[in-house]
């Protein structure tokens, strides 16, 4: 049996994964080892059976005797890990939730519902390092996926509306905290019926605008409020989250030059771990919508048409929906008043699941069923 190192099982993403791994049966196809950077000699995760001691996720030596490394530790780690065994001659392969390596050359950008050919066509080719898509990108694949295999898509302006999750832990509570905080300011107004409302929402106001709301992780309000801009300025007056867009679309898509446009502004809400995005796409041709229909839900397992209804769209198109879950349900699926060749569509999605750890597992039984 391969020996699998994995790294980050501790974390938000690595517990996802381990909880997958553990549902769909993939610990009876590999031997697992558990590194951490601070629990070596610990109890790795009830896995269901005896694993070995926790290994020190720093030791190059350690790591080297793995056939296959999955890691969800970060992108540092990365970055110092990859580079000292590579360094060292190590030929395992690498699967990573970062996006250090994502736009390397020698990587593969895996979701195989919609790569699964490139993914293939890699392994053969001798591909080592597998790594899974930004969030935002992964999940607008599940959803529009099969539009892009039609050859149906001129170009994409997605307007995302991200969770939380995606900051990490500390950002999640801190959301919460924010809520709570709101809350307690009112808490005894809104308790009495006959309270004004707009009483209430100035000192809302007020305490958004407050030191008593917490805001050491996100800097700002988000609770109540929202946050247009996500990660690093870039020149090109883009977000590095609405960057990965398109380079990350096309590599997966395997297409090289002339790249598929896709850009638009990505947004935080107040959502815990499931991210939305509303998506305006140019089609090649004036497609019938129930062609497009068609397409859009016969493109894998996991997506699914929602009607353009208002109580479907209310009942399932939305976070609180498809959170824990790993359905991608897309709707509001109209053609705009600029013409038929215009589409609108919204999708939701559980951002630890496709958006992060499920490609990977996914990858890692792909790996071991090729060898
Ligand atoms: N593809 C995507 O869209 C996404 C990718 N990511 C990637 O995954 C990486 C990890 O994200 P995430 O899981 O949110 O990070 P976490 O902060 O939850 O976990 C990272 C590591 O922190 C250490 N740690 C320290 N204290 C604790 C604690 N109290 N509880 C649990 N772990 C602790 C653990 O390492 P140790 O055992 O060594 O101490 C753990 O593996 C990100 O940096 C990013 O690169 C994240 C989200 C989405
Ligand atoms: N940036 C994403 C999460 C993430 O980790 O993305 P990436 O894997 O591309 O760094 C978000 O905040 O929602």
């Amino acid at each position: 049996m391969k020996r699998v190192g994995i790294v980050g099982w501790r974390g938000m993403v690595g517990s996802v994964l381990t909880e997958r791994m553990r549902a769909e049966g993939d610990f009876d196809h590999f031997e697992p080892v558990f590194f951490s950077t601070s629990r070596a000699g610990g109890t790795g995760p009830d896995i269901g059976r005896e694993t070995p001691p926790v290994a020190d996720a720093n030791d190059v030596d350690a790591l080297a005797a793995m056939d296959i490394i999955v890691t969800t530790q970060g992108g540092d780690y990365t970055t110092t890990l990859h580079r000292a065994l590579r360094q060292a001659g190590w030929k395992g392969h690498w699967i990573d939730a970062a996006s250090t390596l994502r736009m390397a050359e020698e990587s593969l950008i895996v979701l195989d519902p919609v790569n699964r050919d490139v993914i293939e066509q890699g392994i053969h080719n001798g591909v080592r390092d597998f790594v899974g898509g930004n969030c935002t990108v992964s999940l607008m694949l599940m959803a529009i996926g099969g539009l892009f295999r039609q050859g149906l898509v001129e170009w994409v302006s997605p307007m995302t509306y991200q969770a939380a999750s995606g900051s990490g832990a500390r950002h999640m509570r801190e959301l919460l905290e924010q809520m709570g905080a709101l809350h307690g300011a009112v808490a005894d107004e809104l308790a009495d019926p006959a309270s004004a409302i707009l009483a209430i929402d100035r000192q809302v106001t007020d305490t958004l605008r407050s030191d008593a709301l917490p805001t050491e992780n996100w800097g700002f309000p988000l609770a109540g409020s929202l946050l247009p801009w996500l990660d690093a300025e870039m020149a090109s007056g883009q977000s590095k989250e609405e960057w990965k867009a398109e380079v990350e679309t096309n590599k997966i898509l395997g297409r090289q030059g002339d790249p598929i446009p896709i850009d638009g502004l990505c947004v935080r809400v107040g959502a815990m771990r499931s991210h939305s995005q509303a998506l305006t796409i140019k089609l090649t041709r004036d497609a019938p919508l129930d062609e497009v229909e068609a397409i859009l839900g016969e493109a894998n397992d996991w997506v699914s048409v929602v009607p353009n209804e208002k109580e479907a769209s209310l009942s399932r198109l939305t976070p609180a929906a498809v959170t824990g879950t790993l359905d991608v349900p897309v709707g509001r699926l109209r053609k705009l008043s600029m013409g038929g060749e215009y589409l609108s569509a919204f999708t939701a999605g559980d951002q630890l699941l496709w958006g992060a750890a499920e490609p990977l597992r996914r990858t890692l039984r792909i790996l071991l069923e090729a060898e």
